[in-house]
């Protein structure tokens, strides 16, 4: 893991961003496609700002969410609306967006037909991950009831996933799904999460699961 430490929230999120669009833009010059596989929450949004604007062939760059709470994009707390509002605007709003979401009672329902559209744009490009102070990354909970499955080296694209510290099912991309992006970032703010993160480093990814993508990535903190 490679942490990099800002003096503040906003110099980092233009940092983030600028090393972000760098990443897409050589992912968009080796192939005809590109994929970002973001974060939701509350943290990513001004590094969307940031990036919505920059010149890219956005055209040709698939955007999908980490994980999803299930709820509809009418939901202020739905990772896809963040996406589409934040990202998705001004020069971004050429790519094209995969919502992790679709309107059915349960993501048992739909998990496999989302998981057969997310297929192609694998592997990730560019991997943009938060953390909660529980250690939980993408919908990756300790504690919750599938993350075995989600953690296994043959686990599924998509995996649902209901934990105590959730508020409604989610579904989350599994750890080898992430763990496969050929770029990976994560954002954190705040003496809490960092302190998490140092003590995820000696945990197993059952107790901290943000362990299971932390060797390829490079974290970035602010205060
Ligand atoms: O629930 C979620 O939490 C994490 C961390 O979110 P934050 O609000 O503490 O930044 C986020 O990365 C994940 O995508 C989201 O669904």
């Amino acid at each position: 893991m490679k942490l990099v430490e800002y003096p503040d929230s906003e110099l980092m999120m233009f940092d983030v961003a600028d090393l972000l669009a760098s990443e897409l833009s050589a992912a968009l010059r080796q192939n005809d496609w590109a994929s970002f596989c973001a974060a939701g929450g509350t943290t990513p949004g001004p590094v969307f700002d940031i990036l919505s604007a920059v010149k890219l062939d956005w055209d040709r760059v698939t955007v999908f969410p980490s994980d999803e709470r299930w709820v509809p994009e009418t939901s202020e707390r739905s990772n896809a609306r963040l996406l589409r509002q934040r990202l998705l605007t001004g020069r971004a709003a050429a790519a094209r967006l995969l919502p992790l979401y679709a309107d059915a009672p349960s993501p048992e329902h739909v998990v496999e037909t989302l998981a057969a559209e997310i297929e192609p744009s694998l592997p990730i490009s560019v991997l943009l991950l938060g953390m909660g102070a529980d250690m939980h990354t993408a919908s990756l909970f300790p504690g919750a009831d599938r993350l075995e499955d989600a953690l296994a080296d043959d686990a599924p694209i998509l995996v649902p996933m209901r934990a105590p510290g959730a508020a409604e099912p989610r579904v989350t991309l599994s750890a080898r799904v992430l763990a496969d992006a050929m770029c990976t970032h994560i954002l954190i703010t705040g003496a809490e999460k960092r302190e998490a993160l140092l003590r995820a480093q000696s945990l197993p990814p059952e107790e901290a699961p943000v362990r299971a993508v932390l060797d390829a990535a490079t974290v970035h903190w602010a205060p």
